[in-house]
Parts: structure tokens; C-alpha cells; sequence
């Protein structure tokens, strides 16, 4: 069966990952993975099938997606070319194990430029703390400047600060707060009013940009 990739595979191996600040030990980046069994690559429609949504649901609810469901969005992400879903399989399981995803906001300012925004990161548990946060974090970045970027930013929470700025992100002074309406929790304006803007300690998220060399 023919599988469909989101966007070119090619345009991953063209990266230079010693343009980064992270520290990798040893070098890998997303042409060299380090292992023949990791490949780093877009997101396939054929993914379904490999657990990427489950991999999801370590990051956050995921739901009971159909496969036609997954199809479908799998199809409009790649029609508006703005997502960039990325993922490490391990080959040897034929599984999803990684996965960040880029998307790319066009704007009217900086003369009509575009910038991105850094979303759903997760790497399986399983697999934690062999650099593959860093090596699909830094992919994705790589990407968000080869693709004509001017910045790229991102929302995390405070525990995860240090990582991210391990990886060229920093909190901009006077300029860090992440603010949030939600619409999928039962109405309560005056608890969401409340939340806004407060910080709860750990589970607070800032905001975090990459600022590109020009
Ligand atoms: C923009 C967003 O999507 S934010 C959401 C981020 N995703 C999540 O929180 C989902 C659950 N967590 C995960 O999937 C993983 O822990 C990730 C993606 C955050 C990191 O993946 P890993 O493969 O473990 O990262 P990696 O091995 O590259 O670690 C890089 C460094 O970050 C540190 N780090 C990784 N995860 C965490 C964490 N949860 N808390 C604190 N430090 C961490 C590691 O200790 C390591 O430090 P070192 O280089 O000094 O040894």
C-alpha cells in the first residue's frame, strides 16, 4: 500500500543540527539518529497503525479518534502545508516513539512574515532521557528557521523550563505569560476569569521563544 507522507521527507536531512546550542553526547541529529532502528521523518497517513495517538495520549487526552478521523485531518494539515508533524519511529517495532510538531502562522506583519509555534511534544516513556526529546525539539526548530521563520515559540510548564532552554529557547523579560480561555470545560466565567493570568506554581505554563540568527 502506498503511504503518503505530511511534507517531503527530504527537507529533514538537509538541516545542519550544529547550528543549535544543544549539547548533544553523543552527536546525533535527525539524518544520523544514532541507532539504524531510529528514523526521524514526517508524520505518515499510515501512522495510525504505528501508535502515534497513542504516543499522544502520554501528552495529553487524546480520545477515541477513528481511523477516518485521523484520515481526515491527516489530509487537511497537509493540504494547508502549515503542519509539520514529525515523529522517531523505532523501526525494529514499527512504532511511533517520538513526535513533535511545528506550525507555521502567517502573519500580515514583518512584512507579511511567517513564524512558528513549537506543539505537542512527547517522547514514549520508555524511551525517556536518550536525548530524543532534545534530538525531535531541535528538528522541528531546525525546520521552523529553514522554512523562512523569524521566531518560534512555544508553552510549557515551569519544570520544563531548563530543557528548553538547554535547546536555545528563553523567556523573554516582560513577555513570558501564557494565557488561556477554554471552551471545552462545562461555562464558568467567573472560574475561568479567575484562572486567567494566576500562577499555580508547577503547573503554570510560560511562554518561550527561539529568537533565529538573521
Ligand atoms: C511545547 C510542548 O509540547 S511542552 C510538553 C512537553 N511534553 C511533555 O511534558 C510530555 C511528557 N514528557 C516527555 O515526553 C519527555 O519527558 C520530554 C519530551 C519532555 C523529554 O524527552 P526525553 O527524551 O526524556 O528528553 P532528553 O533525553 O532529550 O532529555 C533532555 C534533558 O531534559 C531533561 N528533562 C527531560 N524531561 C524532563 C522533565 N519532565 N522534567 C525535567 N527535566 C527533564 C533531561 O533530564 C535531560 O537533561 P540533561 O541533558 O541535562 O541530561
Amino acid at each position: 500500500m502506498e503511504e503518503t507522507y505530511l511534507y517531503d521527507p527530504n527537507v529533514l536531512l538537509k538541516l545542519d543540527f550544529h547550528r543549535s546550542p544543544a549539547k548533544f553526547q553523543p552527536f546525533i541529529s535527525a539524518a544520523s539518529p544514532g541507532e539504524t532502528w531510529l528514523k526521524v521523518r514526517p508524520l505518515k497517513d499510515t501512522d495510525f497503525d504505528r501508535g502515534f495517538l497513542q504516543l499522544l495520549s502520554q501528552l495529553t487526552t487524546v480520545g477515541n479518534v477513528s481511523r477516518t478521523q485521523f484520515l481526515t485531518r491527516f489530509s487537511q494539515m497537509k493540504a494547508s502545508g502549515d503542519y509539520f508533524v514529525t515523529v522517531i519511529e523505532d523501526t525494529r517495532k514499527n512504532e511511533i516513539i517520538g513526535a513533535a510538531s511545528l506550525v507555521i502562522e502567517r502573519k500580515f506583519i514583518h512584512n507579511c512574515s511567517v513564524r512558528g509555534r513549537l506543539e505537542d511534544v512527547v517522547v514514549n516513556d520508555t524511551y525517556r532521557g536518550k536525548q530524543l526529546g532534545k534530538l525531535i525539539v531541535v528538528t522541528v526548530s531546525l525546520l521552523a528557521e529553514h522554512l523562512g521563520c523569524y521566531k518560534m515559540s512555544l508553552d510549557c510548564k515551569d519544570k520544563l523550563i531548563k530543557f528548553y532552554k538547554s535547546l536555545g529557547y528563553v523567556l523573554l523579560p516582560g513577555n513570558s505569560n501564557s494565557m488561556t480561555i477554554r471552551y471545552d470545560e462545562t461555562p464558568n466565567l467567573k472560574r475561568n476569569t479567575t484562572a486567567l493570568g494566576v500562577n499555580t506554581g508547577g503547573d503554570a505554563c510560560q511562554t518561550v521563544s527561539l529568537h533565529l540568527p538573521s
